[in-house]
């Protein structure tokens, strides 16, 4: 892991977006993220954490402000390797999907390449040594899409994981997936953050276990409501709550 630069993960200046000109689905965001952080982004749905994370991936340009990984403008960062991201749609997998679990973690190795790329004995050490990490190594030859959600989740924090991140981005990373395996993905991601020093910016509804699990929270819905404590935004969740999320408090519904 790249340590040693004080320089914060992410970065954002000001940050505003829309898709269109009519509705800003994003006002003026400032937002830093220190390294060894582990931040928990709430807000309601369509508030804007999806697409938070996308311009943090460079996936989409602001339309105004500025976004920094690790010092560099995103526009200009190259060190793709030192994050590592799980989206959304990860573990509803089409089971179909002709890959192993195996190949899945290899592609994160060398992008799309990965599936067809000679692998060394170190790569081939590297996949297994990860998913041993996030315990599904049993499960390397089986094909992901016959997968339990929990599984395919973990497979896809695998593939997050081989290239030896900085930074695990998760966005929405528990919808789906059954109670028991939502415990052992937390009690994965303390492994991952208290003993491998795993920055990690988890966005989610679950308000009551993310304020449980994180070192930081912060609040959106178009604006940044706030961000500091996970023990004073407890303190104060009605009051935040009910600015951010308007009369409509709804903590733990998911519609997708
Ligand atoms: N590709 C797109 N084109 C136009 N509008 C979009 C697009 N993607 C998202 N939006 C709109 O932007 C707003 C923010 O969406 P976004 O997906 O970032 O929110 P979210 O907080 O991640 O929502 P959820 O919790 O429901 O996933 C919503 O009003 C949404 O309808």
């Amino acid at each position: 892991m790249n340590k040693q630069v004080a320089v914060p993960t992410i970065e954002l200046k000001n940050v505003s977006f829309d898709y269109d000109s009519k509705t800003k689905v994003l006002d003026q965001i400032d937002l830093t993220m220190p390294q060894g952080d582990f931040l928990g982004i709430v807000g309601p749905n369509g508030s804007g954490k999806s697409t938070l994370v996308k311009l943090i991936l460079g996936l989409l340009s602001p339309t105004a402000g500025e976004v920094k990984l690790f010092g560099q403008p995103v526009t200009a960062f190259k060190q793709w390797n030192r994050i590592g991201y799980v989206s959304q749609k990860a573990n509803s997998f089409n089971s179909g999907f002709p890959a192993t679990v195996f190949e899945v973690v290899a592609s994160g190795l060398f992008g799309k390449a990965g599936l067809f790329k000679w692998l060394n004995k170190k790569d081939h050490a590297k996949i297994l040594r990860t998913l041993d990490m996030v315990g599904i190594k049993d499960l390397a030859s089986r094909n992901i899409g016959k997968l339990s959600g929990g599984q395919q989740q973990r497979t896809f924090i695998a593939r997050a994981l081989v290239s030896n991140p900085d930074i695990l981005i998760l966005d929405e990373p528990t919808v789906g997936i059954d109670s028991e395996s939502v415990d052992r993905f937390y009690e994965l991601l303390e492994h991952l953050h208290g003993h491998l020093g795993i920055s990690i910016l988890l966005i989610s509804h679950d308000i009551g276990v993310i304020t449980n699990k994180v070192s930081q929270v912060a609040c959106l819905n178009k604006k940044i409501h706030f961000h500091g404590d996970p023990k004073d935004f407890t303190h104060n969740q009605e009051a935040i709550l009910s600015t951010a999320y308007g009369h409509d408090v709804r903590l733990l519904e998911h519609s997708h």
